[in-house]
């Protein structure tokens, strides 16, 4: 079942809408985002994505610095909004479903990725809920609902408000919920100590190292209960001991959460290792979209082969 998926993205930057054709006709001609800017003076971030993420699954998105990675997870709490395109999310589906009905879902071996996928993994054949909603039409308060009740983000420098106390940040999802002090610093409580941080509740977080203020970082998300978590690049300030705990623990509280994860990198090693499938971008374009060994052993074009090389 998918969750989210996206249909003909695109996004041109800083183009009015004649300006934008003109740059997708270039685009659909084959001419690559470097050569349009050359040409156009116009960013592509996006061009025509066509993307399945399944309801439970951990999905990459991977790619080098400017492949559109940020553009597109951007997309998915509409923080931007595409130049052309649909971005259908099933909203019927909640935490609770995911964790008692999703056990379907394939999942391959976390750390060697090589336990087969029995799932169908192009995922663009795979079931649209006709439950799911295109996003781009939300109004400004269905907008607001959404954001609070579905999707949650873990970003790169962890985004915590200084002023407040730990607790406060993990709770402040629930706060703009109007839930009762104490119900919400119950709940905090709860996911501070489910990311291994039980006794900081009253500090503040320019007192813990990057690794605890991440994991704080997940626990706010985590404290919403929202279906889908999207992290963006969210390991990437760490360094790497810590950042090999955090994958660690995230694929541990995968295990049991099964969270619709999207989850951005540009690092080939830490794709593979968390990446239930793969989508790789290169100019704004999805290359392909596999499991680590699909896109090992059938890598689309060179770009997918020369990051898949180190891992055979
Ligand atoms: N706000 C913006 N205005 C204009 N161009 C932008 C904007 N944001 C991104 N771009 C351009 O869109 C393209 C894709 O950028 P994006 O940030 O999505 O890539 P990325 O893969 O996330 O890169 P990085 O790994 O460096 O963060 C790049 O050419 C970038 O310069």
């Amino acid at each position: 079942m998918n969750h989210i998926q996206l249909e003909n993205i695109s996004k041109i930057y800083n183009a009015n809408e004649s300006q934008a054709q003109s740059v997708l006709k270039l685009l659909a001609d084959g001419m690559d985002s470097v050569a349009v800017k050359k040409q156009t003076g116009y960013s592509v971030g996006l061009y025509d994505v066509n993307l399945a993420i399944k309801a439970g699954e951990l999905h990459c998105i991977m790619g080098l610095s400017g492949s559109g990675k940020s553009t597109l997870i951007r997309h998915l709490n509409r923080l931007i909004d595409p130049t052309s395109g649909k971005i259908w999310v099933d909203t019927t589906i909640n935490s609770k479903t995911l964790s008692s009905k999703v056990q379907g879902i394939a999942k391959e071996n976390s750390s060697t990725a090589a336990a087969p996928v029995t799932a169908d993994t192009d995922g663009i054949n795979d079931t649209n809920s006709s439950d799911s909603i295109n996003i781009l039409e939300l109004d400004d308060k269905a907008l607001q609902q959404y954001r609070q009740n579905t999707v949650s983000m873990v970003f790169q420098h962890f985004g915590l408000m200084p002023h407040m106390t730990v607790i406060q940040n993990v709770a402040y999802g629930l706060r703009v919920r109007k839930m009762s002090v104490e119900a919400r610093h119950e709940v905090a409580r709860h996911w501070l100590n489910e990311v291994g941080l039980p006794n900081i509740e009253h500090s503040y977080p320019d007192e813990l190292s990057g690794g605890m203020q991440q994991r704080v970082g997940l626990a706010r998300a985590l404290a919403t209960d929202n279906p889908i978590l999207l992290m963006d690049e969210a390991f990437s300030a760490l360094d790497p001991l810590i950042r090999a705990q955090l994958q660690d623990q995230l694929l541990e509280l995968q295990d049991r959460l099964n969270k619709t994860i999207v989850f951005i990198t540009h690092d080939i090693d830490e794709a593979v290792k968390v990446g239930q499938r793969i989508s790789i971008l290169n100019g704004g374009r999805l290359v392909q979209t596999g499991t680590p060994s699909e896109l090992r052993d059938n890598p689309a074009d060179d770009y997918v082969a020369q990051f898949m090389r180190a891992k055979a």
